[in-house]
């Protein structure tokens, strides 16, 4: 049976381990991995305190509402995943999952994780979450992808959002303090990934998605990732002098913003892939680094 040009195979074809397995890639789960844990930082650094139960639903909706925005995204973006080479073993274009299961599966996890969020955590969490799915969905994956090559830029306020709903489940609010969480992931996003779409442009331009190294080029690209990766140096240091933080915190941020910003410059330096490579995949371990160093020092005072 065909649907929307894609082989359907549900109930038909593939054992069930391997329509699991399917299922679960749909959520992107090594994303979320990080998504998680920018939460739960979230969640350590807010003040006060929140049922141990609580605290594992709270992270769960944020886990399974990201998973959910990341299988309705691919059910979307499935023309352009088809073309290009990273994304064409994904579940849809290889037509192990039907385009329409993937839309149902993950429209269903990302209401229910809302719904659950509001029933047993805060309607302000519930809130940004459920805010968080339908700007990656409609405004990020929809509108800003494929139209502009901003679109990360201001599309990444998704990927910002985890740390904000973890403190919101703790405290029912916003603060200063959630706003800079959200601002260190807003001014890494760039960064993070044009260093990947730097060495990834082939398929970009052959999905016809217009991102920055696409229409711009490489060398403007690299200029913009060195300006936010300076940008991002003072605000990784300020949950110290924000009193959020001990000092372990603060050269934790030194140390892994001097090497982000030394990778920023030899990615601008080398002619070859090599360091863009290297720059996302650090890129990950400093954004885990940060708040693993956060989440161990957060300050006794902030308790
Ligand atoms: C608009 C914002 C973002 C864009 C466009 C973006 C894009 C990407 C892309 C294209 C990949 C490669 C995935 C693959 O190889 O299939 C990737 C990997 C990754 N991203 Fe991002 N990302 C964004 C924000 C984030 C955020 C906010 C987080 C978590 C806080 C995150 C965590 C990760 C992780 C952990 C990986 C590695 C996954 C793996 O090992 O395959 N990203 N990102
Ligand atoms: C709690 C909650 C809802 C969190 C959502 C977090 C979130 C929006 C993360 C976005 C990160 C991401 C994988 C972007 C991929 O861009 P892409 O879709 O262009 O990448 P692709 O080409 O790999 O599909």
């Amino acid at each position: 049976m065909e649907s929307g040009g894609f082989v359907r195979t549900s109930g038909m074809a593939g054992s069930k381990g391997a329509e699991v397995r399917d299922f679960i890639s749909l959520l992107k789960p090594r994303v979320m991995s990080l998504v998680v844990f920018s939460g739960f930082a979230g969640m350590i650094m807010a003040p006060g305190s929140i049922h141990p139960v609580l605290a594992a639903v709270a992270v769960l909706c944020i886990a399974v509402g990201a998973g959910a925005s990341g299988a309705i995204n691919m059910w979307y973006d499935r023309d352009i995943d088809a073309v290009m080479s990273r994304t064409r073993g994904r579940p849809i274009p290889r037509g192990r999952v039907a385009p329409d299961d993937a839309l149902a599966f993950g429209s269903i996890l990302a209401s229910g994780s809302v719904f659950l969020m509001v029933l047993a955590v805060n309607y302000v969490a519930a809130a940004i979450l459920a805010i968080t799915i339908l700007f990656y969905v409609f405004v990020y994956t929809m509108w800003l992808k494929r139209s502009t090559p901003q679109n990360i830029v201001i599309g990444g306020a998704a990927g910002a959002f985890p740390p904000m709903i973890g403190w919101a489940a703790v405290t029912g609010g916003v603060s200063v303090e959630s706003l800079l969480l959200f601002a260190l992931i807003f001014f890494w996003t760039p960064p993070h990934f044009w260093a990947l779409a730097l060495y990834r442009r082939g398929d970009y331009e052959k999905a016809g998605v217009p991102m920055l190294p696409v229409v711009a080029g490489a060398r403007a690209t690299k200029l913009q990732m060195l300006i936010y990766t300076v940008l991002l140096l003072p605000l990784a240091v300020a949950p110290y002098f924000l009193g959020m933080t001990g000092q372990l915190y603060l050269m934790a941020a030194a140390v892994l913003g001097g090497l982000f910003l030394m990778s920023a410059i030899a990615v601008w330096f080398d002619e070859t892939d090599k360091s863009a490579k290297r720059m996302f995949a650090f890129s990950i371990f400093y954004l885990f680094a940060l708040f693993g160093a956060m989440i161990l020092d957060r300050a006794p005072g902030a308790l």
